[in-house]
């Protein structure tokens, strides 16, 4: 049975239509991130799940139960936003027991499960703190906690690690999944960031212009992003893309790219555009057959790796991303980590093939 499965779903604000028949399912313990940019309709999907946008249409079911016509406080959901949303008069215990507390609960049982979520997150020791008194850490830690302890099958997040610092977004991308998992809870994760959402979705529905553009397995948005507009949001720097020139080659198309050439299983697109991951963007000193001469305009470093803008003869420009220096000098050799690139057509937005072969062909 899914966790969720959310068909239709449209909400609308006088004419501006944010979500337009939107459908999104979650497995059991399955983390479903939403990724998407600023404006784009995010918090509205979570919060027309959760039965708070009144004006939502379509239909929310619930591990098998249909609960779009109950109230929030009906569909056992636990919710986590980016500003912690603590109570704060209350202290972390009364915090996190306030869920409880709202389901009528007896205060033993409440007292027990405060006590082993909170040994779970490691704040038992702050729990007679107010908001005010805790680190971002705890607070991020509280609401964490909150949203768990009323063991929900799904937790609806808003951006939780939005306005947290570096450390504690990286600690957070590597605990929640383990939390999650441990806890057998399923979630939707909404995130503008893709390193977030690779770290955290099993899978990632990619919300633009009101609906669910892809929605696939983390690895197969990066590798293969269903439209142009998904490969220019997801991935940072984001995927060099190209303009080709494709020519049919039996059932393909043999594509060259920047100099670059490859075969791909797909007949050729009307306004070719090819697709490479600044990654797969190889340098080398030394010219072979198959690479093609570059320019290092700039080199910039970047989370421990560096960037480097590069420029070929056709006067194409494009970034290489790798955790080594580029070769020395500013006249060097590029080619294409095998296997990896994607082809689009322009005219249309779409991807129409990914995993190219390198073609032994000189430049
Ligand atoms: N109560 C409301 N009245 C009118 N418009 C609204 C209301 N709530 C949301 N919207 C509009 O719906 C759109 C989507 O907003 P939403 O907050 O879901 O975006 P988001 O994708 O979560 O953005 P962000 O990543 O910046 O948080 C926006 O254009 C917003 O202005």
């Amino acid at each position: 049975m899914s966790a969720l499965i959310v068909t239709s779903l449209s909400v609308r604000y006088g004419t501006h239509h944010v979500l337009r028949d939107v459908d999104l399912d979650v497995r059991q313990n399955e983390r479903v991130v939403l990724f998407g940019p600023s404006g784009v309709g995010k918090t509205v999907m979570l919060r027309a799940i959760a039965g708070l946008e009144p004006g939502a249409v379509g239909q929310v079911v619930l591990a098998g139960r249909d609960v779009s016509r109950d109230p929030p406080e009906a569909r056992h959901l636990g919710m986590a936003f980016q500003n912690f949303a603590l109570y704060p008069h209350m202290p972390a215990r009364e915090n996190i027991a306030s869920p409880l507390r709202a389901r009528k609960l007896d205060t033993a049982p409440i007292a027990a499960k405060v006590k082993s979520v909170a040994e779970l997150l490691r704040i038992d020791h702050v729990l007679d703190h107010f908001p005010r008194q805790l680190s971002n850490g705890q607070k991020q830690r509280t609401a964490l906690a909150r949203a768990l302890v009323g063991e929900p099958k799904l937790i609806l997040f808003d951006d939780p690690l939005r306005n947290v610092d570096a450390k504690l977004r990286y600690e957070m991308r590597i605990e929640l999944p383990r939390l999650l998992a441990k806890r057998e809870t399923a979630a939707i994760y909404v995130t503008q960031d893709f390193r977030e959402a690779m770290a955290i979705g099993d899978r990632v529905a990619v919300l633009i212009d009101g609906e669910i553009a892809q929605f696939a397995l983390a690895d197969e948005v990066y590798d293969r992003p269903a439209t142009i507009a998904i490969a220019r949001l997801f991935g940072d720097p984001p995927m060099n893309l190209i303009a080709a020139h494709g020519q049919a080659r039996g059932s393909g198309t043999l594509v060259r790219a920047a100099g670059l050439v490859f075969g791909f299983d797909a007949a050729p697109p009307r306004e070719p555009v090819f697709g490479i991951r600044p990654e797969a963007v190889m340098l080398f000193s030394e010219p072979e057959t198959g690479r093609v001469a570059a320019q290092i305009v700039a080199v910039t470093p970047m989370n421990e790796r560096y960037l480097v803008l590069l420029r070929t003869e056709d006067g194409t420009e494009l970034v290489a991303s790798h955790d080594t220096p580029p070769p020395h000098g500013s006249h060097i050799w590029i080619g294409a980590e095998p296997g990896l690139g994607a082809l689009f057509d322009a005219a249309t937005g779409l991807c129409v093939a990914a995993a190219p072969s390198s073609e032994e062909i000189a430049a």
